[in-house]
């Protein structure tokens, strides 16, 4: 038992010490930011570590000197030495001075620049992982947590590692000082320092796992602050009178997670006030060991300053040295949270294996989709059951369905947002699970029913649909065109230079049909061989909504389109309409074809139909 027990404290004790000194990667990151800075830090690091030392030994010849005069030789004869001493401490002192403000600078400038590289590089992953994860509440988790500690970790860990390397220099110094007059002393000296840092590594580590286990409480709290600061919330919380619940539900939040750290810090508090108590003991016993042995002239007065001082400053670069290393400890496991994030694997990516192309036949096919099974992950419920869909090069298709039949969610495969369980998608004959992602979102000009404002300049919002082009083109004024957005521009302000929305100064707010022609130019600035619209006109005015239509073959020039849309005048002029209903495409045929099939298409078109009729004959 002992001896199972002996085991697992070496192995506690092996993982506490590769963890702590498992730098390698976040050096990494400092050194990737900003490599002179570092080479610059390092420089100045070595001058300071050594400062001390060099300042202790100069007291000790100080002093000897300064006795040596007084006793023998008389004041008159020491005095030019203890001047050219006197002159090394000032140089000394000065130096010392120097290089922690050049330190500062350096230290500062350093971490600036490894906070932005942080955020580099959680930016290029949060932009590369696959969807799936933003639709998942532990990849929230997460991200959340690398967020919140990924930015500034790196830094403290070089500052750590810095102040490790600087203290550790000194302590080197002053334990070889140490060490030549009373080993002993040094072994104390140790031995006082450990329990502090055996009750900060604990307790860094009992922080570490709350902080994780609690961390989707802390997010909670925080989506309560955004609904109660942000713009997307506040009309309905004006108007529901919602402020109150959620301040009063986030303070609950808050005050939970406050009273558990509070519990933890008071045990860490208990703990190492008991541990300081016994490293004072320790550190005044050796004080009264060395000063009896001054006492009865065993060592000189210069060694017994010099010893007392080394002694002083080699307890605070111990103390130093372990609270980096506990430090180090700590913040390596906190970037643990950095590194889960980073090593999230796509899934989403050109699979070598697929074969790419069809049979002959679906080589004519601008879309097809074969056979889709599709459940979403973490769910169990099937949204889609064997979908066969085809799409002709050039045929304008709508796409209709109850509310939840899965037509969004079609549209997420052909982009390869998700892959399907079973079953494949081909564009143009190849199936897109050969191809690079970014490929295939090349050939594809997307506006989702959720499309996106950017509080940007309306040229900014045109041109995001093909950042390969200028942004400059003559296109991106013919996209609006083809939009019926183009005068509306014309009449604001600053035209194409007005900045959208409310979020910074002087934007210009739009109506959300305004906004939603704003982003169909978007779709149409990205001139891609396929086009697909989900929802592109709900909040259009029925004008707006016949003058694109009435244009849409002119603005597609023989490019394949799908319409998803429950407004039927839309899905009227498709050269085809397919309907999906329980995972599967259940009607497809034109108009009137659909129609005189009575089915479900004929349903959904004559209630809107009728709904119409009623409301003008009230
Ligand atoms: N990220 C997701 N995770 C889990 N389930 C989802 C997710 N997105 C959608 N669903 C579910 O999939 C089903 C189909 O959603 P989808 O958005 O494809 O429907 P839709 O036909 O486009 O509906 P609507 O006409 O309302 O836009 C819904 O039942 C929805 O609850």
């Amino acid at each position: 038992m002992p001896r199972r027990r002996s085991m697992k404290i070496q192995e506690k004790l092996k993982d506490v010490v590769l963890t702590t000194f498992n730098v390698k990667r976040a050096f990494g990151f400092v050194w990737k930011s900003s490599r002179g800075w570092t080479i610059a830090n390092l420089v100045l690091l070595f001058i300071q570590g050594m400062l001390p030392v060099v300042t202790l030994y100069l007291l000790k010849v100080l002093v000897d000197t300064v006795a040596e005069g007084t006793v023998a030789a008389g004041p008159e004869a020491m005095s030019g030495k203890v001047l050219i001493v006197l002159t090394a401490v000032g140089m000394a002192a000065l130096l010392t001075g120097i290089s922690r403000t050049l330190g500062l600078v350096v230290n500062k400038e350093q971490s600036r620049r490894v906070v932005d590289h942080m955020h580099d590089v959680i930016q290029k992953k949060a932009t590369a992982v696959d969807l799936e994860y933003y639709e998942n509440s532990a990849y929230q988790d997460t991200l959340h947590r690398a967020q919140e500690e990924a930015v500034y970790r790196p830094g403290v860990i070089v500052n750590s590692l810095a102040a490790l390397f600087r203290n550790g220099i000194s302590l080197i110094g002053v334990g070889w000082l140490l060490f030549s007059f009373k080993p002993q002393v040094l072994l104390l000296l140790v031995a006082a320092m450990l329990p502090p840092l055996f009750i900060r590594i604990l307790f860094s580590e009992r922080e570490y796992l709350l902080e994780r286990r609690y961390t989707s409480r802390e997010r909670r709290a925080a989506y309560y602050h955004f609904m109660l600061v942000g713009r997307e919330f506040a009309k309905e919380i004006r108007m529901f009178g919602l402020g109150p619940t959620f301040i009063r539900r986030f303070q609950a939040l808050r005050k939970e997670l406050r009273k558990i750290r509070l519990a933890l810090d008071l045990r860490t508090a208990k703990y190492g006030a008991a541990s300081h108590v016994f490293s004072t003991v320790l550190v005044f016993g050796a004080y009264f060991w060395v000063a009896r042995d001054a006492l009865v002239g065993r060592i000189s007065l210069g060694a017994f300053v010099m010893f007392y001082q080394a002694f002083q400053r080699g307890q605070s670069f111990l103390q130093a040295v372990l609270e980096n290393a506990a430090k180090l400890y700590e913040n390596n496991l906190f970037l643990t949270n950095l590194y889960e994030f980073l090593d999230i694997k796509s899934r989403i990516a050109a699979e070598k294996n697929i074969l790419h192309t069809k049979q002959v036949e679906d080589q004519h096919a601008a879309i097809a989709f074969e056979n889709l099974w599709f459940t979403y992950p973490g769910t169990d419920k099937e949204i889609l059951r064997g979908v066969n869909l085809r799409l002709h090069h050039g045929e304008v298709a709508a796409l209709v369905g109850l509310n939840g039949a899965g037509k969004t969610t079609l549209v997420k495969l052909l982009c390869r947002l998700y892959d399907p369980d079973k079953g494949s998608v081909f564009l143009d004959g190849t199936n897109i699970r050969g191809m690079e992602p970014e490929e295939l979102r090349k050939k594809l000009g997307v506006i989702f029913q959720d499309y996106a404002h950017y509080n940007l300049t309306v040229r900014d919002n045109i041109w995001f649909g093909n950042v390969d082009y200028s942004e400059i083109s003559p296109d991106i004024e013919n996209a609006a065109r083809k939009a019926g957005i183009h005068e509306e521009i014309e009449k604001l302000a600053e035209g194409y230079n007005e900045v959208l929305g409310r979020f910074f100064d002087k934007g210009s707010e739009l109506s959300i049909g305004q906004w939603q022609k704003i982003a169909l130019a978007r779709a149409f600035f990205r001139d891609a061989p396929v086009v697909v619209l989900d929802e592109p006109t709900s909040s259009m005015d029925p004008r707006a909504e016949f003058e694109l239509f009435s244009g849409f073959r002119d603005i597609l020039d023989g490019r394949t389109a799908l319409l998803i849309s429950h407004r039927m005048s839309t899905v009227r002029m498709a050269d085809r309409i397919f309907v999906l209903n329980s995972g599967r495409i259940v009607e497809s045929g034109t108009h009137e074809e659909l129609l005189s099939e009575g089915g479900i298409y004929a349903e959904l078109f004559e209630t809107q139909a009728r709904n119409y009729q009623e409301r003008e004959v009230v």
